[in-house]
């Protein structure tokens, strides 16, 4: 990996390189920003200081839910107990440690996506990269003026809280939990967000001793106390210790382990420690001062466009829109389409490529988007809309979610109908038998006769959420939803029972 050359005067500066485009930051969203670009037949440089890819391949989504399959498949066999006769089950994390390097991250390899990258046409450049005023990239010695603009993806890294003695320790953040390759004896987890609920589960079933230490008063905060309380439960049921309302003051660590103590007296113990209490983006690397661009924001200020100021765009978790693969995706075909955009109007119409059917195809892709309800304005001009954010969070039971939660719509002074039903109270839910905290929850809109919300919980939780994805993102009346036809006997079913019992 390229380290940053020396930092120079103006005075001083190379004479910069005349391309199309910059992307800083070749993670999920940069990536595909900067493919779509170079297809198109711009000019791109690629810059990339860590793998191609960035951190949803190699230490985020992918590896994160081969562990869970692989804990998931253990925690199946276990349930034949009492279903179909007796299973004995051995666990062995050998087999996933090698998955996740044979088959996700190639051992932390980028050179098949270097070469996705660079088969497209696009230049790739190991370094880091930071603006260096207007139009104008550095990376090391080397500088480019972008002639169409700089696209930021530079994403997010751990937000390390600043407890007494934690710096000092050698904590795992969630990159060393997805590399282990022997288990520890016991965990502790800090932060019962998305990845310490996941984490937590996959560890517990594989014999870990686990504990997860929150903050607030319940885990999963961000969605419904409902999903909070199943998620809570269902890890319970695996064996792994639960303490909210735990503010920590201290964390030691010695030949025993890490000790964590709270700011009440707490004291919890393990042979490692997580640290999983969300991320942040460091802005203030980005040289956004050479551009007039406020970085002392947790996240990058976006417009619809995902502009940030003239010249300037930015795509995925460092605009704190949802930090989701799914939305980087989402905003990185707003980005093409708007570059692509801003250079056929800068050419007085001219197609950039000379190949109208590849910008066409670029373009044409992300219109779909548009066309699926991404209230785009006029022509190819795509707006970002996340009204029907959905988010998934892979405990098992899955807990799936969509748009606003019920404190959300009231806060908004929304006219509020809440429909609730137990899964175990259907008949699918009733016959799978080993799930008790499953629920549908919808969250309507009574004056305007749809859903704003909704939140499945349950064994397929994340696929039921597809059709509530559908109703909240086309705004399907609550009159269609409640006469359509649901398959019997489904998990999607529920949704009927749930639309029955909406009311304030
Ligand atoms: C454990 C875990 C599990 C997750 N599971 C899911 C999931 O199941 N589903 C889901 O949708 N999301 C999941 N996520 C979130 C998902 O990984 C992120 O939303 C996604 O990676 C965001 O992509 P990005 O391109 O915005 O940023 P990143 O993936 O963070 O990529 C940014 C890239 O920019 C590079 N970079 C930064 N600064 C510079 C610079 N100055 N110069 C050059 N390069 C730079 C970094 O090295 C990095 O490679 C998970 C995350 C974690 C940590
Ligand atoms: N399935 C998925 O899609 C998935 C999975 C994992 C991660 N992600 C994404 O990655 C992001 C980051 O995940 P995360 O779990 O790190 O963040 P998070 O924000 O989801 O959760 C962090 C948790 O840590 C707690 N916390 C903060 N400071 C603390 C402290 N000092 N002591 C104890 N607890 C503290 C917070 O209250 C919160 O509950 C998520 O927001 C999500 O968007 C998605």
């Amino acid at each position: 990996m390229a380290e940053d050359g020396p930092v120079r005067d103006a005075g001083d500066m190379a004479e910069p390189e005349h391309v199309d485009v910059v992307v800083i930051g070749l993670g999920v969203g940069g990536e595909e920003v900067a493919g779509r670009l170079a297809e198109a037949g711009l000019t791109v440089v690629g810059v990339e200081r860590d793998l191609v890819g960035g951190e949803c391949p190699y230490w985020g989504c992918i590896p994160s839910k081969m562990m869970i399959r692989a804990a998931n498949a253990v925690a199946e066999a276990r349930r034949v107990d009492g279903l179909g006769g007796t299973a004995q089950v051995t666990p062995d994390w050998a087999p996933v440690a090698k998955r996740i390097r044979a088959e996700a991250t190639d051992d932390w390899d980028d050179r098949v996506a270097v070469q996705r990258f660079t088969d497209k046409g696009g230049r790739f450049l190991r370094g880091s990269g930071r603006i260096d005023g207007p139009g104008r990239v550095r990376v090391g010695d080397q500088v480019f003026q972008a002639r169409h603009g700089i696209v930021l993806g530079t994403g997010t890294r751990p937000s390390v809280p600043p407890v007494d003695g934690l710096a000092e320790t050698p904590y795992w953040t969630n990159r060393a939990a997805i590399e282990v390759e022997e288990l520890p004896a016991s965990l502790l987890v800090l932060g019962g967000g998305a990845i310490g609920l996941e984490l937590a589960q996959v560890f517990a079933r594989f014999g870990v001793r686990v504990t997860v230490v929150e903050a607030l008063d319940r885990v999963l905060a961000v969605e419904e106390p409902e999903s909070s309380e199943a998620a809570a439960a269902a890890l319970r049921a695996d064996g792994v210790e639960i303490h909210t309302g735990v503010r920590a003051a201290r964390v030691e660590h010695g030949p025993a382990g890490f000790t964590l103590r709270g700011t009440e007296g707490q004291e919890f113990t393990a042979e490692r420690l997580l640290v999983v209490t969300g991320r942040r983006a460091h802005l203030d690397e980005l040289g956004l001062d050479t551009v007039d661009v406020d970085a002392s924001g947790r996240y990058l200020q976006v417009n619809d466009r995902l502009h940030v100021t003239d010249g300037i765009w930015a795509v995925g978790d460092v605009t704190g829109e949802g930090a989701f693969t799914h939305v980087a995706m989402y905003q990185a075909a707003i980005v093409v389409a708007d570059v692509l955009d801003h250079v056929r109007r800068a050419q007085g119409g001219a197609d950039p490529s000379g190949t109208a059917s590849v910008v066409g195809g670029a373009v044409g892709a992300a219109s779909s988007l548009s066309a699926t309800g991404s209230a785009g304005s006029a022509g190819s001009v795509l707006r970002a809309d996340y009204r029907a954010l959905p988010r998934v969070t892979f405990t098992d039971p899955e807990i799936g979610a969509v748009g606003l939660t019920e404190q959300q719509a009231r806060e908004r002074g929304i006219n509020v109908q809440v429909g609730f039903t137990r899964l175990a109270s259907s008949t699918r839910g009733w016959i799978h038998r080993t799930d008790e905290v499953g629920f549908i929850k919808l969250v309507a809109d009574a004056d305007q006769g749809v859903l704003i919300g909704a939140t499945s919980a349950g064994p397929a939780g994340g696929e039921v959420l597809s059709a509530l994805v559908v109703a909240v993102h086309a705004a399907v009346p609550l009159t269609q939803l409640r006469h359509m036809i649901y398959a019997y006997p489904t998990f999607h079913r529920a949704i009927s029972d749930a639309l029955h019992n909406l009311g304030r």
